[in-house]
């Protein structure tokens, strides 16, 4: 098991799934991205199977595929969570299971989204993922996404399960950010919004998870010890860079362009899966002057 003191101040990429054009998981591109993060990144550790790696329109074995995958190829290098979170409980339970036999010391789930399910059902959800499984859980906020907000009191209720140790938080409400982390000092909170990381550091979060971290490690990086040593003009300056790169991605198609960026890099991150976008040209030169300007 984790202490939160080997979890703190530690910078994820959450990981993207490569897939070939026709939509299939390319498990090679996968292992391309997992050998980028830890050899070229020097990243602290994958968030495996979240947003970013277009979880929720994977089926089970594939999300199975690619948990296998990432865990052989980091071979102990970095830390490894494992976002198992589904509609469908079943496999949430399943995927706990077969990530903890993996060896995957951390899971994480989403909260429920979609049926507007209450919070008695929302902690039934948690409480059963982890019920069986030798492992601890950090709950995935992201009400933009989800719709699902849970309150400072529910987070507590949520607490009461000493297997669910902390939060992945993707949320720009900051009071509630200020809330959770002074009632809960000893549970993790990971920050998900990377063009928010500063803010989240001045709130003393334990460390980031962010899909821009593929590509933006170094600099976010920086900008944590320019913080830690107290040099806030520098960590300022350095998460503008963050931003202007941020706001370019996403007026360019974020996860399309992530991957494309990724290529210039000389990484194989493939295609996305549709319906999300698969690259048109000018998207492909967006990308290349995203890279010239931010990451030669
Ligand atoms: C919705 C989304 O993709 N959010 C990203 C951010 O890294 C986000 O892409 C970034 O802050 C740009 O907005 C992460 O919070 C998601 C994440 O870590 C994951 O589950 O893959």
């Amino acid at each position: 098991m984790f202490l939160k003191e080997q979890l703190m101040k530690k910078l994820y990429s959450a990981l993207m799934t490569a897939f070939n054009e026709d939509n299939t998981v390319d498990l090679q591109g996968v292992r391309a991205m997992v050998r980028y993060n830890i050899d070229v990144n020097h990243i602290d550790g994958l968030y495996v199977g979240g947003s970013t790696g277009e979880a929720f329109m994977l089926n089970t074995v594939e999300k199975k595929a690619i948990f296998k995958t990432v865990i052989e190829e980091a071979n102990g290098a970095i830390d490894l969570i494992a976002q198992v979170g589904s509609l469908n409980l079943e496999e949430a339970k399943e995927l706990a299971q077969y990530v903890t036999d993996l060896g995957y010391k951390t899971i994480s789930a989403v909260t429920p989204f979609y049926y507007n399910f209450s919070f008695a059902q929302i902690k039934h959800y948690y409480n059963e993922i982890v019920k069986d499984v030798d492992n601890q859980l950090i709950i995935y906020s992201i009400p933009a996404l989800t719709g699902v907000s849970l309150s400072i009191d529910q987070f507590a209720e949520l607490f009461e399960n000493p297997k669910i140790i902390g939060i992945k938080y993707t949320n720009a409400d900051f009071y509630l950010l200020e809330r959770v982390r002074n009632r809960f000092p000893d549970k993790l909170i990971l920050s998900g919004f990377d063009e928010m990381l500063l803010p989240a550091l001045a709130l003393n979060v334990d460390g980031a998870i962010g899909s821009t971290y593929n590509l933006n490690a170094k600099r976010a990086k920086a900008e944590m010890v320019a913080f830690d040593a107290g040099d806030i003009q520098k960590a300022r300056d350095l998460q503008q860079v963050s931003n202007d790169l941020i706001t370019d991605l996403i007026q360019n198609d974020i996860y399309p362009s992530l991957k494309l960026v990724l290529q210039e890099l000389g990484v194989p991150a493939g295609f996305c899966k549709e319906p999300m976008s698969h690259p048109n040209p000018d998207m492909i030169a967006g990308a290349k002057a995203i890279y010239t300007k931010y990451l030669k």
